[in-house]
C-alpha cells in the first residue's frame, strides 16, 4: 500500500529535508510550496521557492545558496547590467529559461499549478509539486524608513536590504481574496500524514497555513513539524526576527506556539532536549541540523518511521 505524504515547503530548510525524503519516496510525495515571494522581474516570472524545490528534486540545485542551478552561467544577467538593467536577483542563463517558461504560459492564461506540473514532467520529477495557490499572494514587511512607515516587498527586505531593518509586522497581501490550489487540498485529503518542514514559519509556512481550507485539511491529519530553530536562533535567515515581530519567541517555544493547533509530533534538536517535557504534544529529539546527505537521509528516515 503506497503511503501518500504531503510536505509544506519554502526554499531552503525543507528542500534540504526533501533531498533525504526523495530517496525513499517518489510519486507518493506531494510538496505544497510557498508562492508568497513570487514576483515579476521584467518579463520573467520568479517563483523562488517553487524553483528551488524543482531543482532540488531534479538534483540540479545550487546548494551553496539554495537557489538557481548548479554550474549555471550569468552572461545575460551581466550583459543586462552592462546595459543599465540591474536585476535585483542574480539569475543564471539556464535558470532564466525556467522563469521565462512560467511567464510564457502565464501570459497564455495557464494556471501556475498547470505550468509547474509541466515543469515537473520536464525535469522527470515523480513527486507532485503544488503551489499553495494559483492566485497572487505577496508577503510584505512593515517597517519604518526615515521615520516613515513603509511596506517592503520581501525581496527588497531580504535581498536588497539583507534584512537589516526593524520589522514592525509581516502581512500576506491579497490572502483574503486568494483561493488555495485545489490540487493542494486534494493532496492533503489523500495523505496519511503531513510534514511541516523546517522552513521559515512566518514567510514560508505561514502563507500556506493562512488559507483556512488548507489549515482545516491539515488539522484532520497526523502532522509532524520539524523545527527550523535550535536554541534561540534559526539555523539561517531572518526567521527569528520575523517570529519576534509576530509575537512569537525565537525558540522551540515560539515554534510550538505557532503550530500548536496542528502539531501532533514536534521534532527538535538534541540540544533542546531538556525542553521536551514542556509541550502538549509528542516530542522527538534528534540531530535536526542537516549538513551532509547522511544527515538528510537519517532525518528523513526517522520522520518516515513516525508516519
Ligand atoms: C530567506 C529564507 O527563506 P527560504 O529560502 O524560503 O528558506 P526556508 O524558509 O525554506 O528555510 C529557512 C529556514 O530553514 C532553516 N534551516 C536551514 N537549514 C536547516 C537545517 O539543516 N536544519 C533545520 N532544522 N532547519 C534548517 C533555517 O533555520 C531557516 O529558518 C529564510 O527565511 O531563511
Ligand atoms: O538573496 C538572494 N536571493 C536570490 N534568490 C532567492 C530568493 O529570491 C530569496 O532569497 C528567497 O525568496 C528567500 O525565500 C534567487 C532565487 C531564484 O529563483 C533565482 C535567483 C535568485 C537570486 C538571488 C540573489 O541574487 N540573492
Ligand atoms: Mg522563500
Amino acid at each position: 500500500m503506497i503511503i501518500i505524504l504531503t510536505v509544506l515547503s519554502g526554499g531552503t530548510g525543507t528542500p534540504k529535508l526533501l533531498q533525504g525524503l526523495k530517496r525513499f519516496l517518489s510519486e507518493e510525495l506531494n510538496i505544497i510550496v510557498n508562492t508568497a515571494e513570487d514576483t515579476w522581474i521584467n518579463d520573467l516570472y520568479v517563483s523562488p521557492d517553487v524553483d528551488t524545490v524543482l531543482y532540488t528534486l531534479a538534483d540540479l540545485i545550487n546548494e551553496d545558496v539554495w537557489y538557481g542551478r548548479r554550474d549555471d552561467t550569468f552572461t545575460t544577467h551581466e550583459t543586462l547590467k552592462a546595459f543599465g538593467i540591474d536585476e535585483l536577483l542574480r539569475i543564471g542563463d539556464k535558470d532564466r529559461a525556467l522563469k521565462m517558461h512560467k511567464a510564457y504560459y502565464l501570459k497564455k492564461g495557464y494556471k501556475l499549478c498547470e505550468i509547474i506540473d509541466m515543469e515537473r514532467e520536464l525535469f522527470n520529477i515523480k513527486a507532485k509539486v503544488l503551489p499553495m495557490s494559483d492566485d497572487r499572494v505577496e508577503t510584505k514587511i512593515l517597517t519604518k524608513l526615515n521615520g516613515k512607515l513603509d511596506l517592503l516587498k520581501f525581496h527588497d527586505f531580504w535581498v536588497k536590504r539583507k534584512g537589516n531593518v526593524d520589522v514592525i509586522d509581516v502581512i500576506y497581501e491579497n490572502i483574503t481574496y486568494a483561493k488555495p490550489c485545489e490540487k493542494a487540498l486534494r493532496a492533503i485529503e489523500k495523505s496519511k500524514a503531513i510534514i511541516i518542514g523546517p522552513s521559515n514559519p512566518i514567510t514560508s509556512i505561514g502563507p500556506i497555513l493562512a488559507f483556512d481550507e488548507i489549515r482545516e485539511g491539515i488539522s484532520k491529519k497526523k502532522t509532524i513539524v520539524v523545527s527550523p530553530i535550535v536554541g534561540n536562533s534559526p539555523i539561517s535567515g531572518p526567521a527569528g526576527k520575523l517570529m519576534r515581530a509576530k509575537g512569537y519567541d525565537s525558540s522551540i517555544y515560539g515554534i510550538y506556539e505557532f503550530y500548536k493547533d496542528l502539531v501532533d509530533i514536534l521534532i527538535i534538536d538534541i540540544s533542546d532536549k531538556d525542553k521536551a517535557k514542556d509541550f502538549d504534544c509528542e516530542v522527538i529529539t534528534t540531530n535536526i541540523i542537516m549538513r551532509t546527505l547522511e544527515d538528510k537521509l537519517r532525518l528523513a528516515k526517522e520522520i518516515l518511521e513516525l508516519v
